[in-house]
């Protein structure tokens, strides 16, 4: 078959790029049509593309063109990163077909944005270009209907020379045609790449914005978002191009065909009509269960994927544990889901399939029996027979686009559904905290000059122009219980005065820097930080429902939640040290300042053809840090924290390495200190920074933070930590039943600690 169309004429080579061997029988019959002289645009197999790329994924077609989409999806699995959420996958099967007026709004809501975006001129001026094309393209198919005609009234005539001129015409419009598919296939291809490349830095965006990942993660909100900003955005930008472009085409051609077919015999246009509406019908009633298969199986091989890519991330602790045995019944597990919901998937492709296949076949002989009794009277020629054969199916195609179309519909309709079920939850996220609580924690970052004059509950120590922190009445909750942590805190921290927090495993420590950091904002109370120097005083919220609070408290307070709160000088250490992908030197500049990372042997090239794919943040300084730390800094922080040998080992600063793999925990926790001794906040939250680490260490680490002018609140269950703290906050785990205060503040003599400790 494959023969046959390669052999048959240059144009239908452009229409083997979507080649699938679902669309053989569709190819076979079109290509019976060029050979009469069909130059017809592929835009309409293109849209088919996409299905091929479901297909291939799961049915391992070898077929190696169109393999774009099945590039995308193995890059999806390395970009997919523990700290992405995959729900265990649950009983979806009774989700609901999604409404096309629904389909249609979020069709609209995720398409739209780039066309109003910066980049708008240039897209709509490739889009005018691919539309151009792509009209040129039927008026080549047009065109070659009338060659094809005069062609095979020459053959019917056998007038030999009236032959050759016009094999010669074919072959030279062959030449002039074909550079218009070729261009119009790279132009639509290169539009919607660049449409996909927006698209995802602004999915990017949005979804690192505001901690919305922390908070999707966090709360479970939807299943692997990672999936639908790699795989869905591909599939949705180059789709929605080709079906663009597939209706464009149908409508032009409609125009074009209609004349033909109507003047050669009006009532094969009645035919027609009947034939494609009764088509569409029966394909919508036979196919109308594709939509929410074809969701799932998105769904259940991105959490298939998320498994195998669990077990690599956290191959020692399996390894330690011999869980091979438990991981692959999990796997397992995952992939008989994927599996099921396929065969159930192939099920409802196949009953389709019989129908459509059936509806394909039979238009061979329709056109040619209605028309045959005029050529035996005489009234038209052998050729008319063909052109008429020709304009059917071209007008058949344009009206059945829904039969030939419906898989590719449906994988279409399950990719706009997950990306606007994201982008609803994107957007959720931007006006308001993602939990639906109404009350709500105040934070909020000032000048030091600018906090009010409250007086401190005098638990702590309380020079005014020192003050660093105020907490007034916070009561803390967890996102989605609402459980209360802790009731009613009030504490005032000032400079240079250290607290540490301890209380039993699960009360809330580590929530309560959560609060802080406005990762949690369930409860009520303010906190307010008053870390910023200078004229220019700031403040921030925790969401933009507090406003009105912050405002009356205030007049230097913005409204805005921090970009970066270690820009704010409040660093956080937390529990669990993480470890960037890149060098040594990324690893100590992180988070405060960020280096260009070069992953291209090309670096004068790089994707920067694309305007809008360079970071909108100075590489040099991302968080207002004027400068940048040198290469002696970096050895030298090294040396600080002990880790000067680390060097040695790895030759230099810019080795990569999954630092997580090569560095102990406690190695990692001193990283995790070299950062924070560079980025010299005024402030930093430890959370239980130093709990790999031998109690030399430990002390070691305290001493330089607490050299370096920075005041820290640690949480933590060693008594070794009183050694470097002020004060204590005991928090006890919260009996629900009760409305006291679960907290209570001692403050720690340290040179009695001293004196006990030498004797
Ligand atoms: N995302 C979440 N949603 C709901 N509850 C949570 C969430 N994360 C933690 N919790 C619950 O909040 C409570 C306090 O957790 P937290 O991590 O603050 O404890 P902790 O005092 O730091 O404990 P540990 O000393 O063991 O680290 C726990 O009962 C925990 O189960």
């Amino acid at each position: 078959m494959k023969m046959i169309i390669h052999t048959q004429a240059q144009s239908q080579s452009l229409c083997i790029s979507s080649y699938n061997p679902k669309s053989e029988q569709q190819l076979h019959i079109r290509s019976q049509v060029y050979l009469l002289g069909k130059f017809r645009s592929p835009s309409l197999l293109a849209a088919m593309s996409f299905r091929n790329a479901r297909r291939r994924r799961s049915l391992k077609n070898s077929n190696p063109i169109s393999n774009k989409n099945i590039r995308s999806c193995s890059s999806a699995a390395t970009t997919t990163g523990s700290s992405l959420i995959t729900p265990e996958p649950d009983n979806d099967n009774d989700r609901k077909t999604p409404e096309l007026k629904a389909l249609f709004r979020r069709f609209w809501k995720v398409a739209a944005p780039y066309w109003f975006s910066d980049d708008k001129v240039q897209a709509r001026l490739q889009l005018a270009a691919v539309f151009a094309l792509t009209l040129a393209t039927t008026g080549i198919s047009v065109g070659f209907n009338f060659l094809g005609r005069d062609f095979y009234n020459a053959l019917a005539n056998k007038d030999q020379e009236q032959f050759t001129k016009q094999l010669l015409y074919y072959l030279g419009g062959f030449a002039g045609g074909i550079p218009f598919f070729v261009l119009r296939d790279y132009a639509r291809d290169t539009l919607a790449l660049r449409w996909r490349s927006w698209m995802t830095k602004y999915y990017m965006q949005q979804y690192l914005k505001n901690q919305t990942f922390y908070k999707i993660q966090s709360q479970s909100i939807i299943d692997n978002p990672d999936q639908r900003i790699v795989d869905d955005l591909s599939a949705f930008t180059g789709t929605a191009l080709s079906f663009s472009l597939t209706l464009f085409n149908a409508a032009v051609d409609l125009i074009s065909f209609s004349n033909i077919l109507y003047g050669i015999y009006p009532p094969l246009f009645v035919v027609l009509l009947v034939y494609s509406i009764g088509g569409t019908a029966i394909s919508v009633f036979l196919g109308k269960g594709l939509v929410t298969l074809n969701f799932l199986q998105e769904k259940k091989e991105a959490d298939f994927r998320y498994g195998l890519v669990r077990v690599r991330e956290n191959a020692e602790s399996i390894a330690f544990y011999g869980g091979e045995e438990n991981e692959m019944q999990l796997l397992l597990q995952r992939f008989k889901s994927a599996f099921e919901n396929l065969t159930q998937l192939l099920i409802s492709s196949r009953n389709l399939e019989f129908f459509t296949s059936g509806y394909r076949y039979l238009i061979q002989i329709l056109p040619a029996a209605v028309v045959a009794p005029m050529y035996f009277s005489g009234k038209i020629e052998f050729g008319v027979i063909n052109q008429s054969v020709s304009a059917f199916n071209h007008i058949l195609g344009d009206f059945s686009l829904i039969v030939y179309q419906f898989q590719a519909i449906s994988a279409f309709s399950a990719v706009i559904d997950r990306l606007g079920e994201f982008d609803d939850v994107l957007n959720s996220s931007k006006s308001k905290d993602l939990s639906d609580s109404i009350e709500e924690i105040c934070l909020t970052y000032c000048s030091t000059k600018s906090f009010p004059l409250s007086e401190p509950n005098g638990a702590v120590s309380t020079e005014k122009s020192q003050k660093l922190l105020d907490m007034d009445n916070l009561t803390l909750q967890t996102p989605t219980s609402k459980a209360t942590l802790v009731r009613d805190l009030s504490l005032v921290i000032n400079k240079k005065e250290h607290l540490l927090v301890m209380g039993p495993s699960g009360s809330g420590k580590t929530s309560l820097l959560r609060a802080m950091a406005g990762l949690w904002s369930n409860g009520r109370g303010k906190i307010t930080f008053y870390v910023k120097d200078g004229e220019d005083s700031e403040a921030h919220t925790s969401s933009d429902s507090v406003s009105g609070q912050v405002n009356s408290q205030s007049m230097d307070c913005e409204l805005k939640r921090p970009a970066n709160r270690n820009s704010r000088e409040v660093f956080f250490l937390p529990q669990r040290p993480y470890m960037v992908l890149g060098t040594l030197r990324q690893q100590l500049l992180y988070p405060t300042w960020t280096e260009e990372v070069v992953t291209t042997s090309d670096s004068t090239k790089p994707a920067g053809s694309l305007p809008f794919l360079t970071s909108a943040q100075s590489t040099e300084n991302v968080n207002g840090k004027s400068t940048r730390p040198t290469t002696d800094d970096l050895i030298k922080v090294l040396e600080d924290v002990c880790l000067g040998y680390i060097l040695s080992r790895f030759n230099s600063l810019d080795t990569t390495h999954e630092w997580s793999s090569v560095l102990s925990l406690g190695e990692q926790q001193r990283v995790a200190f070299a950062r924070l001794l560079l980025s010299k906040p005024k402030m930093v939250l430890l959370d239980e920074s130093t709990s790999a680490l031998d109690e030399a260490n430990e002390a070691h680490l305290y001493r330089q933070i607490e050299a370096a002018g920075i005041t820290y609140i640690s949480v933590g269950h060693r008594r070794t930590l009183y050694d470097f703290h002020d004060t204590v906050l005991h928090i006890s785990t919260m009996d629900p039943t009760s409305s006291q205060c679960n907290w209570k503040i001692e403050l720690i003599d340290r040179d009695s600690l001293y004196t006990l400790s030498k004797r």
